[in-house]
């Protein structure tokens, strides 16, 4: 895969689901990262055709529930970002998915206390030795590109030598969460530039033509996860969102969705029943 000048969707947790990325590519989005899953849970799961959606589903054994879901569609753009922080673990995860995806990546930023305490995000950024046995594992064990995700070091320079320890280890790519695109840009020459928040407030942000009402990008989200049977907590999870930053929770539509149980509540609360049951007739 080829990283240069390419416009990229984040990884967002709950939010970076199939139908939001394939919203984000039909605007313009040339790479789209999934949300975040840990190892252990990948591992515990089997890859199952689904054929009523035509998707590839990553069920976890004993729930049932659906840990990563992708599509055909998707498979030369989408990148599976795990966390780990056991260079074995990861590989046994990465193998399950690798040839569904065009690439895998680490975290290596992630703030929460949830990462942090396992080892996993930006606690590998103190562990140098883990980082390079991590990534060269899996470079060496998969035919499919390797790349990681960081955030910025206390200094710069750290940052750099950071960089360029992991540069040695042959990855495709580094992104990193640096403090602004500005910064990125005219300090390290990068020619790809990767969107978070935007693109999860209004996926049409990566269209060269200019960005379309938020609403409309609301509806054809909601369409996408009723169609892709997205799970609804993330789907409300990603509306509120949107809704959050364009107007408020505590409005009548805000409150609609927080009482949203099912896609057919959300489909009703948008006037999308119709697009609903054609979708549900249709299914084989
Ligand atoms: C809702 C949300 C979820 C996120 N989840 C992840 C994640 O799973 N993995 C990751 O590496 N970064 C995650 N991030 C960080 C973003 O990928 C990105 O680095 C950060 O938001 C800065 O980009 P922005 O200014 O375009 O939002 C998340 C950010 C947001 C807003």
């Amino acid at each position: 895969m080829d990283y240069r000048n390419k416009h990229i969707l984040a990884p967002m947790v709950r939010v970076g689901t199939l139908p939001l990325r394939l919203l984000a590519a039909e605007y313009g989005a040339d790479i789209t990262y999934g949300e975040e899953i840990i190892d252990h849970k990948m591992i515990k799961c089997e890859r199952r055709a689904n054929e009523t959606l035509g998707s590839v589903d990553f069920v976890e054994r004993g729930t049932g529930s659906v840990v990563f879901r992708t599509c055909d569609e998707e498979k030369d753009r989408v990148v599976f970002q795990m966390g780990t922080s056991d260079a074995v673990r990861a590989l046994a995860a990465a193998q399950l998915v690798c040839k569904d995806v065009a690439a895998i990546d680490i975290n290596m930023g992630c703030p929460r206390a949830f990462s942090l305490s396992g080892g996993m995000g930006a606690a590998l950024l103190s562990k140098p030795e883990l980082i390079h046995d991590i990534l060269t594992t899996l470079k060496r064990n998969l035919n499919t590109p390797v790349t990681c995700k960081i955030r910025l070091l206390k200094s710069s320079r750290d940052t750099v030598e950071l960089a360029q320890q992991i540069e040695r280890t042959g990855v495709s790519a580094l992104a990193v969460h640096g403090r602004t695109i500005l910064n990125s840009s005219s300090e390290t020459s990068a020619t790809s530039v990767m969107v978070a928040r935007g693109a999860l407030w209004n996926a049409s942000i990566f269209c060269a033509k200019g960005k379309s009402s938020w609403s409309d990008v609301k509806r054809e989200y909601l369409r996408k996860s009723i169609l892709w049977d997205n799970d609804v907590k993330s789907t409300k999870h990603t509306l509120k969102e949107m809704i959050m930053h364009y107007s408020s929770l505590e409005l009548a539509e805000g409150k609609a969705v927080i009482k949203s149980e099912t896609d057919m509540d959300l489909a009703k609360l948008y006037g999308e029943e119709e697009y609903y049951h054609l979708v549900n007739i249709n299914r084989p």
